[in-house]
């Protein structure tokens, strides 16, 4: 099989000419916003893997612990700002009538760099949202509230640069969040029950919004896709990750951008790679 193409002006061209685009973004294009991604940091919170925090059973569990993570990131998600790579994908989203963006990043920054709602899908959820535990249907979108709520103060406090956070160091003991001093849901406290408020996140094992993924599936299978771009993700993640090769089987010519050269796995002459960085790549791209 030949290698992927690396040529940023014949990848131009294409995408100029391009109609119908796909985009499946991950956290490398949040990086340049200082945002950590899942596998940086060799994937750990503390002494706790990222992926194994995100699960039902983990809140279930513990949720105070939970909450400490998600406040912990909505904080920095709230801090943090769009970067290049989120602009340029706004601004191919205003140039091109049939580019649909698939997110799995939670951090909000690319609708906040102004990304169309209209044509970007986040699939994994949004860190500003909270919803009912219990699905009593309660959801609120929160910007402002940080912390959510007292208990969750220590996930708010910012230290300057080369100071660990206390929060971070895994030699500190957290205190345990009593689950009455966490976000509780105001409709079912109206109804005389009681249930927590959890980030409004999918976790694993959990199924995407059934109408996003039939919409991105009816998307994909009403015409041939031209070019599917594949920005800062591991591709380790289903359903998500398999929408790269539904896209090169509609017909799409598929550009990875990444520094990680194992990124290209799976490209053939047909395809790009783009090693680097989405804030340096994405605006050269789309000029
Ligand atoms: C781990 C994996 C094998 N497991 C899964 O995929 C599971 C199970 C599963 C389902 N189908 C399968 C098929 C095969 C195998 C397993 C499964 N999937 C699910 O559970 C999904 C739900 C998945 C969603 C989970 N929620 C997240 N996020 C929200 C929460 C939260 O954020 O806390 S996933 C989360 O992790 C993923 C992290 O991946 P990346 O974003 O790619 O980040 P990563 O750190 O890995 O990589 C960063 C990349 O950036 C690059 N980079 C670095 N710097 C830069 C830079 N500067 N520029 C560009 N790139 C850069 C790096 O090189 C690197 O490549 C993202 O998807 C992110 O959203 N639900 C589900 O399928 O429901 C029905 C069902 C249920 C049960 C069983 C069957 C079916």
């Amino acid at each position: 099989m030949s290698s992927p193409k690396t040529d940023v002006d014949e990848f131009r061209k294409i995408l100029n000419g391009a109609n119908r685009i796909l985009a499946l973004c991950g956290a490398g294009l949040s990086v340049a916003s200082g945002l950590p991604t899942f596998r940086g940091a060799g994937g750990l919170w503390r002494e706790f893997e990222s992926t194994s925090l995100a699960t039902p059973e983990a809140f279930e569990d513990d949720p105070g612990l939970v909450w400490l993570f998600y406040a912990w990131r909505r904080h920095l998600a709230l801090k943090a700002k769009p970067n290049a790579g989120h602009y340029a994908l706004a601004e191919l989203a205003k140039k091109k009538e049939n580019f649909l963006c698939l997110t799995q990043n939670v951090d909000g920054l690319s609708p906040r760099a102004g990304h169309p709602e209209s044509a970007i899908r986040m699939l994994h959820g949004n860190l500003l949202d909270i919803t009912c535990y219990n699905k009593c249907g309660y959801a609120e979108r929160n910007a402002t509230r940080d912390p959510v709520c007292p208990s969750l103060a220590a996930a708010a406090e910012d230290y300057p640069p080369g100071q660990l956070s206390p929060l971070l160091d895994p030699s500190v003991d957290l205190a345990t969040i009593k689950p009455e001093d966490l976000p509780q849901c105001p409709d079912c406290k109206r109804r005389g029950k009681t249930s927590l408020l959890r980030p409004g996140v999918v976790w694993f094992g959990e199924s995407l919004p059934d109408g996003m993924l039939l919409e991105v599936d009816n998307w994909l299978y009403k015409d041939p896709v031209d070019v599917m771009l594949v920005i800062g993700t591991s591709a380790a993640v289903y359903p998500a990750a398999g929408y790269t090769n539904k896209a090169k089987r509609r017909g799409a010519v598929v550009a990875v951008i990444n520094p990680d050269p194992q990124a290209k796995s799976g490209l053939d002459g047909k395809d790009f790679f783009f090693q680097g960085g989405a804030d340096e790549f994405l605006p050269k791209l789309f000029e």
